[in-house]
């Protein structure tokens, strides 16, 4: 444990902003709080550190008022306070933006903002306002322009000057850098340092280390639910702040060689389809093979025709000819989910809760969904014992944090569930496997095990294909890399021929068009 004073000298004299004292919070056979204290000062940039299941998204929602603490105190600003409601947050001068936006498609700009602020002025005075803070702080942001319209980091901006709107002396940042490009994660940087400049004192949550040493003043760093210690970022390698947050050495991705050229396992043939729904990308004439052996990594924001691809992909959209998809040498683009799933199709979907599990159904069922063809079920009939001992196994293997294969899937943190349905996928043995976002707020040292399963499976002969927005984890586990931008495919690259800057401007659609395709 490291328990040093750290608190910056300049701001000692000042009552902190937030004090946590004690804070306990239980759920059902497990602590996800315990005793925990956190002190965050005006102007401060403090991260919460800490691997997947180890509380901190239960910390944010009691900050924020949507769980209430079994016990403990919550100081604000020097005074006793007990936070019941979002309402109550916001009345104190708490803000969070959320990693999902909750932003209404149809609506404008304006409108969404309109929808979150009591006292919300006339049309014409919020749109003004909406712009002069916009501008003032390096947003810009068209108040009438309908949400729909907007790419990703476009939509975190609203969600940001909504917060602003609101003049927060707290802001709490869920994994906020999750969908943006680098140039924009390099904007969101330099608002959040002139908030901090400006008093506002501002939580981060994130599993990026790197970016958590660039930007923050402090870390608290959380284990099982306790403070395990506090840290300057900045004096600290991203090897160390993992050791803290995972009490071990963080694994190192390595991707060995690979210079055979085998046969492709999976290609897209001039693969269209028309966007899905009206605020949908569609995909034009996407040209792309994945052979035996190797890790295709399509990068991008989402919006762009990333569930256009997935949907065409895994079978729940059927296409318009079948040779626009191939697996294996045979066209299957006509084909459903389970047929290709039944020919050696794995397939890792981007909402882990609805799509890639049942929130309300345990592990054990969860396995079934998709791994019932493996011999979980027999005449018909779901053999028990032999889908709990599969479940239990994909939880050792991948290490779920969880209360064994009778939890439910919703009761496990976002990190863990992620682990139990890549777990779940990799376990089938697939000859081709597409996975979208793999360690989607994967801590590292998971995220770390996850790769390493990836790349096995490439060293075994299996095709794959990674559709991600994080640049790092595909530079780190990628032989080609291409973007998908505007339901349009880039050239694709071997991942040593190019870099992240190229990278991310392609994902703002900048890439040539004259070629589409490159040879393994
Ligand atoms: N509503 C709930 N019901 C039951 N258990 C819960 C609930 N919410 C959280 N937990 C449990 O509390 C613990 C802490 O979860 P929490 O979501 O706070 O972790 P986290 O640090 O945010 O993880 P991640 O990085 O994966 O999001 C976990 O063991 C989780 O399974």
């Amino acid at each position: 444990m490291r328990c040093q004073s750290l608190l910056p000298h300049a701001r000692m004299n000042s009552a902190p902003r937030l004090a946590l004292r004690d804070i306990t919070k239980t759920y059902p056979g497990v602590i996800a709080n315990e005793d925990i204290d956190l002190t965050v000062l005006p102007g401060e940039i403090h991260a919460v550190l800490g691997e997947n299941g180890a509380g901190k998204s239960t910390l944010m929602k009691i900050i924020y008022g949507l769980v209430q603490p079994d016990a403990g105190t919550v100081l604000w600003e020097g005074r006793e306070t007990r936070i019941a409601s979002p309402a109550a947050a916001r009345r104190l001068g708490i803000a969070m933006v959320f990693q999902h936006f909750a932003l209404f498609e149809t609506l404008s700009v304006a409108e969404n903002i309109a929808l979150a602020l009591p006292d919300a002025p006339a049309p014409a005075a919020l749109a003004e306002r909406i712009r002069a803070t916009a501008e003032d702080y390096g947003l810009p942001l068209e108040p009438q322009r309908p949400v729909h319209e907007l790419s990703v980091g476009e939509r975190q901006r609203v969600e940001i000057v909504r917060c602003l709107l609101q003049s927060p002396r707290l802001l709490i940042l869920d994994e906020p850098t999750s969908v943006l490009t680098p140039q924009a994660v390099e904007t969101l940087f330099t608002t959040l340092r002139r908030l901090a400049a400006e008093g506002v004192s501002l939580l981060y949550i994130s599993h990026k280390l790197d970016e958590i040493r660039a930007l923050c003043d402090r870390a608290t760093v959380l284990r099982g639910g306790r403070v395990s210690g506090h840290c300057r970022p900045a004096g600290e390698s991203a090897d160390s702040l993992a050791r803290m947050m995972i009490g071990a050495e963080l694994p190192q991705t390595r991707l060995s060689a690979n210079n055979v050229r085998r046969e492709p396992k999976l290609v897209l043939h001039n693969l269209s389809r028309p966007a899905d729904g009206p605020f949908g990308t569609a995909l034009h004439a996407l040209q792309l093979s994945v052979h035996s052996g190797e890790i295709v990594g399509i990068a991008g924001a989402s919006g762009n025709g990333q569930s256009e691809l997935l949907q065409a992909l895994s079978g729940e959209a059927t296409l318009a000819q079948a040779d626009m998809v191939q697996m294996l040498g045979a066209p299957v683009g006509r084909l459903g989910a389970a047929a290709r799933r039944a020919r050696g199709l794995g397939f890792v979907p981007e909402e882990r809760l609805g799509r890639g599990a049942v929130p309300a159904l345990d592990l054990a069922a969860n396995t079934l969904l998709t791994a019932a063809g493996d011999g979980l079920v027999r005449r018909g009939l779901i053999l028990r014992p032999t889908v709990r001992r599969y479940a239990r196994e994909i939880i050792k293997r991948f290490r779920v944090k969880c209360h064994g294969s009778h939890a439910l899937a919703r009761s496990l943190s976002g990190g863990n569930l992620q682990k139990f349905i890549v777990g779940r996928e990799i376990a089938q043995n697939p000859e081709v496997l597409i996975v979208a976002q793999p360690t989607w707020g994967v801590d590292v040292g998971s995220a770390a095990l996850i790769r390493e399963r990836l790349i096995d499976l490439r060293n075994r002969g299996v095709a794959l294909l990674v559709i991600s927005e994080d640049l790092d984890e595909l530079f780190s586990i990628c032989d080609r890399i291409a973007v998908l931008a505007g339901g349009r495919l880039s050239p694709l690259r071997h991942t040593s021929a190019t870099d992240s800057a190229e990278i991310g401007r392609w994902m703002a659609g900048l890439f040539p068009t004259e070629t589409t395709h490159v040879p393994a």
